[in-house]
């Protein structure tokens, strides 16, 4: 493992296999920044849960937590059954939780990415009705590798990304895309995190990006605990920056990217893209393979979650709207591809037009 990756400090999600048996472990980010808490989660269902509420967020975290989830229903489905486990209840077991993981959240397509790629798995070996315990070690083996690999993928497009950036760069950022929101050093954040490493002066700007503030509570939490340099701005505050000229890029992550280049991403990333587009500030989106959905022919496809009327009217609990106003909670919006200057993946930079270099960069080796 490379000396980068091990000095990774925030992981968002693991697997632990303790004298009481199986869990999966995270770091509940609702609790952030006022207090890191650990949770081990010990049922399948808590986990479906953990996801659903923003627990463990971000599109690459989520499809690994997705994929801990199932190795953890059948890890404890042996542990009560024991030998009395035939591998047919073992898949159709998987198959149920499958589902579960399924509904959690609809965008980020790295969830059915990492669910999928576990299906495979099960479905192979359940064809050679395997014993339930090689099962479950495979299936185990199989998350721990889409966690090796995304943390791989990160460590690839920071490097990549932070040759885009110069000694004394200020950059903008929106949401959380880093060791928080995947299995490495993020997406939009690792190429910030390389350059610092690297000594180059960066500063970043950090966007609140309402609702659920995943810029000020985690990436200004994320980022101080690195000694990043940063400034956090409330999300109408990212024009009034670009127009005094100092923000150099824009570097945000994703939930989908579809064949044409079009971006999934967090509520607010469109309007950031636009304002960048009126000050001819580069913006880039940082997006690893698991993210691209060459099923989607645009982003008009990509369904977009509506999120509890509750994360707008409250903040902390604390309500800040007249009881029974209309609310709209979409958790995303899509961003164009005209509207993007790169895609940095894990297998290179990609510039528009957008379509041929993401079905090479999709290309199985
Ligand atoms: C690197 S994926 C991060 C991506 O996920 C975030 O959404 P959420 O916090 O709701 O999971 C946001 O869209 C980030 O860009």
């Amino acid at each position: 493992m490379s000396s980068l990756l091990r000095q990774q400090r925030v992981h968002a999600v693991w697997w632990e296999d303790d004298g009481e048996g199986a869990a999966v472990c995270l770091l509940d980010q609702t609790q952030l920044p006022a207090e890191v808490v650990h949770l081990r989660l010990r049922h399948e269902q808590e986990v479906a849960d953990a996801i659903r509420s923003l627990k463990v967020r971000g599109a690459p975290a989520i499809g690994a937590t997705a994929a801990f989830g199932l190795c953890l229903a059948l890890a404890r489905l042996l542990r009560e059954q024991g030998e009395g486990l035939t591998c047919a209840a073992a898949y159709a077991h998987f198959l149920k939780v499958a589902e579960l993981m399924r509904g959690t959240r609809p965008t980020a397509v790295n969830l059915f990415w990492a669910i999928e790629r576990m299906q495979r798995c099960a479905e192979r070996l359940a064809k050679e009705e395997v014993a339930p315990s090689y099962l479950v070690q495979q299936l185990q083996a199989e998350a721990q590798a889409i966690v090796d690999e995304d943390a791989q993928a990160c460590l690839r497009m920071g490097e990549l990304g932070a040759e885009l950036l110069q000694d004394g760069d200020h950059v903008l950022t929106h949401c959380n895309t880093g060791m928080l929101a995947t299995m490495g050093w993020g997406t939009a954040l690792a190429p910030l995190y390389i350059a610092h490493r690297q000594g180059k002066r960066i500063h970043v700007y950090v966007d609140e990006t309402r609702p659920v503030l995943q810029g000020a509570r985690l990436t200004a939490w994320e980022l101080s605990q690195e000694g990043v340099p940063l400034t956090l701005i409330t999300d109408n505050m990212a024009a009034y920056f670009m127009a005094q000229g100092n923000i150099k890029a824009v570097f945000v992550g994703a939930d989908r990217v579809t064949a044409n280049g079009d971006v999934a991403n967090k509520i607010g990333t469109y309007g950031l893209a636009v304002l960048a587009r009126a000050h001819q500030i580069p913006f880039y989106v940082a997006v690893p393979r698991s993210t691209i959905d060459l099923s989607l022919a645009s982003g008009a496809h990509i369904p977009i979650e509506q999120r509890n009327p509750a994360e707008v009217t409250t903040i902390r609990g604390v309500s800040i709207a007249p009881a029974g106003v209309q609310v709209a909670n979409p958790a995303f919006d899509v961003t164009p591809n005209h509207l993007i200057t790169a895609l940095i993946t894990e297998r290179g930079i990609a510039y528009p037009p957008f379509a041929d270099s993401l079905r090479q960069i999709c290309a199985d080796d």
